[in-house]
């Protein structure tokens, strides 16, 4: 499990993270969603241990990053796959790994069959990978120690469509075997199929965080009309919370059939009315973290 208590990352007066809590499960996914800038690679990089908190902590499973002897027995890290040494082959790479955390040669070659890179891949240099197989590597070095936590950040990307699927079934089959999985993505698709549990970060600050499940059925009604602002005045005037979504929707934290009821009642014929779930979990994390946006909400 990794515990985050009140963490706040400070950089020259700017709060990169503020007052940051929360934890990612044994046996769960657990995604990371914000817009750029919204601090998740820095609380990866303080878990980790390679930025010092200004304040709160981080453990892994009841310790600090700092206090694990052999820490890639203990926690896989990818934070940017392509900081991994140029010069370097991907084999070469492997086997540093293999030898600085004491694991049998054999682990080397096992990890290149997991993540599908080639005997012939596995000698070219680093630096003539693509996007793509650098993310391969990055997730076998990750792997190699046989870790029971696993921090990744945007693993999938530069992943090609088979490479996400793969990706998905790894990390899925990794927490059904009892490992936690922390992952940052942008991909909200992606994060939605994998994810069991989430964490919605902006400016620093959690916006949103529970079940996936739980965070989908707060998601509420999705419902599209001509008349919109009579439709949005109705559900209004009934004590509803109304969102417009731009591109002629409402969200509204209401059951379709009593959205469904208060539209016809109030005679306004509807072009669409569905749970806001599925792409729902788009438009509420461009809704919570539009504050933060830099293009703000796309209609
Ligand atoms: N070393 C640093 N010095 C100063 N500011 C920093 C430093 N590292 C990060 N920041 C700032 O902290 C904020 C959070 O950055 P961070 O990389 O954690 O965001 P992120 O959520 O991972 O974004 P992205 O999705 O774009 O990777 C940004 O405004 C960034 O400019």
């Amino acid at each position: 499990m990794i515990e985050v208590r009140a963490l706040t990352k400070v950089y020259g007066g700017f709060r990169a993270v503020d007052d940051v809590t929360f934890r990612a499960e044994e046996g769960r996914v657990t995604g990371f969603l914000g817009p750029n800038g919204a601090g998740k690679s820095t609380t990866m990089r303080v878990m980790v241990g390679l930025t010092p908190p200004t304040s709160g902590s981080v453990t892994i499973d009841g310790r600090r990053f700092a206090d694990l002897p052999n820490p890639g027995l203990e926690v896989g890290v990818l934070l940017d796959a392509s900081a991994q040494h140029a010069g370097r082959t991907g084999r070469e790479i492997l086997t540093l790994a293999q030898q600085t955390m004491g694991l049998p040669r054999r682990r080397v070659e096992e990890m290149l069959e997991l993540v599908s890179l080639s005997p012939a891949e596995s000698r070219r240099r680093v630096k003539d990978y693509s996007l793509g197989m650098r993310q391969r590597l990055g997730i076998a070095t990750a792997l190699i120690g046989d870790p029971q936590v696993l921090v990744l950040d945007e693993p999938a990307n530069g992943l090609d469509p088979a490479g996400i699927r793969w990706m998905r079934d790894l990390l899925r089959g990794y927490a059904d075997r009892g490992g936690t999985v922390l992952l940052s993505s942008h991909l909200l698709h992606e994060i939605e199929v994998v994810a069991d549990d989430l964490v919605v970060i902006g400016q620093g600050r959690i916006v949103a965080q529970g079940t996936k499940a739980a965070l989908l059925a707060a998601a509420g009604t999705l419902v599209r009309a001509h008349a919109l602002d009579d439709l949005a005045g109705a559900l209004a005037a009934a004590g509803l919370a109304v969102t417009a979504l731009g591109s002629g929707a409402l969200r509204v934290d209401a059951e379709t059939e009593q959205v469904g009821a208060l539209a016809h009642a109030a005679g306004v014929p509807l072009l669409e009315l569905r749970a806001a779930d599925g792409a729902g979990l788009e438009e509420m994390f461009l809704e919570l973290t539009a504050e933060t946006a830099r293009e703000g909400v796309a209609a």
